[in-house]
């Protein structure tokens, strides 16, 4: 079920009595550039971390009003699924026939009415001045009548009403998946675990730093110690950015998993030499900083590399200066076979493993993503394992846990090879329990709190 913000109890803005606003500023600000986020990500496909923070920057949204407003909009994209399933007991129109600026206002208005402590008279309010002015008077009628009746229950007395009957059904309605998502996940964890693991992606995730290896401490940067990455803490509160190793560039915001599946590739013991490290596919760049600061510490250099030129770009800006970066295309690599000594391989995935960071991925994937990204993941996996030389290690590593995109592809790139052996992942993970069985390592937003990434760790034979 969505999360209930445990935030504002205020109803920002709500406008009546306040005078009447500067021309052509809303006079709402907060509520529109949730909304305004919302419209984007529908429309031209824009990712919400991204863009809110660029918006809340141009519109002078700071503090409490930046925090609401981050609130609102990610609340609103996580719960997104129950609040149409309640929106469609509560309006005369299907909720596919409803015009996409006036749905997304009746979602923002039942996010406050159903996952915040706002009063129900500021969030039905705001939201009927919000219609208006996107929609229309007509629209603003219609807006009223439908809040209203959502106000009448509580988000429990809802789900009571709405779930069905079927459990993937039901699933889906309580914790806003897709019902293919909630299908897939299940395949992948376990139906016994696979409501915490929906539950989990709906909580808002703490801020994970990383010290970069050489460049900056644990200690600088503040927080709790993490419980498993050597390099990570757990940021209490506040704006990142605030850290100075943060501001600096010398620490970063980094999923504590994404930090350790990089690590692993560092601890797999190689026989010969370690000179020369790759990451195929390394925009924007965070599992480079880490491997390129331990590869100057080891005496190891790296070479990073990505197909998108902006993606490079931050590359160049996040890792240890001693690395190169470079524009290629991962599946015609320029190198002769068998150059590097650890190759790392995140390949392009559905992000289905960082929902709670990135919330609209849920409604923005399809079934058919997953078929359209196989082929280069298999190219990409292939092509790493020709990079890496006999003897040396390749992770391949996804933010996904869909069996299609982790274990079915490493099974099918090594179907009929003997030159390449699985090694035990999850031993190379000391101290960080419940990553499966192995040989494969699987990271669980709900066992771990970190993002779900998936690690093969894969040795060419010497
Ligand atoms: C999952 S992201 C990598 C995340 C990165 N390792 C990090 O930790 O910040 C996948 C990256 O692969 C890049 N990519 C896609 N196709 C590629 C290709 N054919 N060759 C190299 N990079 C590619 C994308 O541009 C994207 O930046």
């Amino acid at each position: 079920m969505p999360q209930r913000s445990t935030g504002s109890r205020r109803g920002k803005g709500q406008g009546r009595g306040q005078g009447r606003p500067a021309p052509r500023r809303p006079r709402d600000q907060v509520r529109r550039t949730a909304f305004d986020v919302l419209q984007a990500v529908d429309e031209r496909d824009a990712y919400a971390n991204l863009l809110l923070p660029s918006l809340l920057r141009e519109r002078g949204l700071s503090g409490r009003d930046a925090a609401l407003a981050t609130e609102l909009t990610y609340g609103t994209l996580r719960g997104r699924g129950t609040y149409d399933a309640v929106l469609g007991m509560c309006s005369d129109r299907p909720v596919a026939k409803i015009d996409q600026p006036l749905l997304n206002v009746l979602r923002l208005g039942t996010h406050q009415l159903l996952g915040t402590r706002i009063p129900p008279h500021a969030a039905v309010g705001t939201a009927v001045d919000l219609a208006r002015s996107v929609a229309g008077p007509g629209q603003a009628k219609f807006a009223n009548a439908v809040l209203r009746k959502v106000s009448a229950r509580d988000l429990d007395a809802w789900l009571a009403i709405v779930a069905p009957d079927d459990e993937t059904g039901r699933l889906s309605v309580v914790h806003s998946h897709p019902r293919w998502i909630v299908n897939a996940l299940r395949d992948a964890v376990g139906a016994g675990e696979v409501e915490a693991l929906l539950a989990a992606d709906n909580e808002r995730p703490r801020v994970t730093l990383v010290a970069r290896p050489g460049r900056a401490t644990v200690a600088e940067l503040g927080g709790d110690p993490a419980a498993y990455s050597p390099y990570a803490a757990y940021l209490p509160e506040g704006d990142p950015a605030a850290v100075p190793a943060v501001a600096e560039g010398r620490a970063a915001v980094q999923d504590e998993a994404s930090q350790l599946v990089a690590l692993a590739l560092t601890r797999a013991e190689l026989d010969g030499p370690d000179g020369r490290w790759l990451d195929l596919c390394a925009g924007p760049g965070g599992k480079a900083a880490l491997l390129s600061g331990l590869a100057a510490e080891r005496g190891a250099h790296l070479l990073a590399c990505d197909l998108q030129p902006h993606r490079a770009r931050l590359v160049r800006r996040a890792a240890d200066p001693a690395a190169a970066v470079t524009v290629v295309d991962g599946t015609r690599p320029a190198w002769r076979p068998g150059t590097f000594d650890r190759v790392l391989a995140d390949v392009p995935c559905t992000g289905l493993g960082a929902l709670r960071r990135r919330p609209e991925a849920r409604w923005r994937r399809s079934p058919e993503s997953i078929a359209e990204l196989g082929p280069l993941q298999r190219r990409l996996l292939g092509s790493a394992l020709e990079a890496v030389r006999p003897g040396g290690v390749v992770a391949y590593v996804t933010c996904s846990p869909h069996l299609a995109e982790t274990r079915v592809v490493v099974d099918d790139v090594l179907r009929g090879r003997d030159d390449i052996e699985r090694l035990d992942s999850p031993s190379y993970l000391e101290g960080v329990p419940d990553l499966g069985e192995g040989p494969y390592a699987q990271f669980w937003p709900h066992r771990h709190g970190t993002d779900a990434m998936f690690l093969a760790l894969l040795r060419r034979r010497a």
